[in-house]
């Protein structure tokens, strides 16, 4: 375990190198860092979320704002990726990709004209025996045109569990891997990574964002025992770490954020509706605020120091705390009929309240 001031002072070193839009005074922003529990911290999610959250500027040109790629979409799901599609774009990138099967491709683009998608994805029953080496490459040589180009890629909502379509994927995952591309690694993505824990052993630009199951399972796989009720926060560190510093969001009542050296809790009240979806929205906006906390250049005092604040870990605090705060809204406006798509739709004034455009 890390002894609690040496996490203390890293949490308030996060803080305190945030500069931008923050008014606070650095007192203010230490005041703001309160320890929890012995080793874990309420994040300071908005003043985390005001810093990374670029100012509109009529300087910056299409694309500097985020190019973000979602892996995901088959013949039974197509709402997933389309919501973590949609998400990134509602946040503020400015350009949001959906790499799919042929199945999935038309129906996401009936649900908006907005998003760019690409039909390249197949699945076993799709293709014969003899023709999955000559797919497989042509699958991997459409992805690799845009790699360079994303920010970032999502792996996973609405994936499926294809076993060839889930090959094709990992060679797309060691490409972004080659090239230092981030990846969030979300629902089916996450069951093929913790099938392959090498895909993200040792990445520190990999993201998992685990539901209940998805824990569950990931625990089960690296740490070889169950899930404990106590000692949360030591099981989550122990995770990121045999993981290898890889960062894991932790759904659930309070969302864990940790990469092995810190955790950090958002526990601020969102919506007591479940809905399938919510962790759609979450990948796709962990994807566009890390991409943004990563645009922060280090300042000397950080670069000297050698202890930069993880971008992927304040890109899923960021993440968390909105999400949270736009599912409270939607609630409050649509109780017991509140849906995804209505949480979406508050994602942009719930940004707006807490980081202004102007
Ligand atoms: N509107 C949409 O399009 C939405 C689509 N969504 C998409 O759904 C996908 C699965 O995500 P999820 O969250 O349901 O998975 P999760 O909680 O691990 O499993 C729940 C239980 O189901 C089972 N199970 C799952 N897949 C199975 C399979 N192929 N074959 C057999 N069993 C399977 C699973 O079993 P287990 O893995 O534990 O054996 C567990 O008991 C994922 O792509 C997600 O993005 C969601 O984002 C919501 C909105
Ligand atoms: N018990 C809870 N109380 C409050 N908020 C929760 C609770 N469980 C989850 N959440 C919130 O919902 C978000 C999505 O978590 P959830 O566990 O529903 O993901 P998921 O199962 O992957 O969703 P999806 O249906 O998109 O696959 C979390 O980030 C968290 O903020
Ligand atoms: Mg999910």
């Amino acid at each position: 375990m890390l002894a609690s001031s040496a996490i203390l002072r890293r949490q308030q070193f996060l803080i305190r190198s945030l500069g931008g839009y923050s008014n606070q005074t650095h007192a203010e922003r230490m005041q703001a860092t309160k320890v929890v529990a012995g080793t874990h911290f309420e994040a300071d999610a908005e003043t985390i979320l005001r810093t990374i959250t670029p100012k509109l500027d009529s300087s910056r040109h299409k694309g500097q704002a985020g190019k973000i790629a979602i892996i995901g979409g088959c013949r039974e799901y197509t709402g997933a990726p389309y919501f973590a599609a949609i998400s990134a774009l509602k946040i503020g990138a400015d350009l949001s990709h959906v790499f799919c099967t042929k199945d999935a491709a038309t129906v996401i683009k009936s649900y908006s004209p907005e998003i760019i998608v690409h039909p390249i994805l197949e699945e076993s029953y799709s293709i014969k025996e003899d023709e999955k080496r000559s797919i497989s490459a042509k699958v991997l040589a459409e992805v690799s045109k845009w790699m360079e180009r994303f920010d970032c890629l999502v792996v996973g909502p609405g994936l499926g569990r294809d076993p060839f379509l889930l090959d094709c994927v990992s060679e797309i995952m060691k490409l972004a891997r080659k090239s230092q591309i981030p990846i969030v690694i979300d629902g089916d993505g996450l069951f093929l990574v913790t099938n392959n824990l090498d895909l993200v052993s040792g990445y520190r630009l990999a993201v998992l964002t685990p539901n209940v199951n998805e824990y569950k399972r990931l625990v089960q796989k690296v740490l070889n025992c169950e899930v404990s009720d106590e000692g949360v926060t030591e099981e989550l560190l122990s995770l990121a770490r045999r993981i290898g510093g890889t960062t894991i969001l932790r759904k659930g009542k309070s969302d864990l954020v940790s990469d092995g050296e810190t955790v950090n809790t958002v526990s601020t009240f969102g919506s007591p509706r479940r809905c399938g979806g919510q962790g759609d929205i979450l990948s796709g906006s962990v994807a566009v605020f890390s991409s943004w906390a990563r645009q922060q250049t280090p300042s000397a005092e950080e670069e000297s120091s050698g202890s930069t604040p993880n971008p992927m870990v304040l890109g899923c605090i960021a993440a968390s705390a909105l999400l949270r705060k736009a599912a409270s809204v939607a609630f409050e406006n649509k109780k017991r009929g509140t849906l995804t798509t209505d949480i979406i739709e508050c994602l942009g004034k719930s940004l707006e309240d807490i980081c202004p455009a102007n």
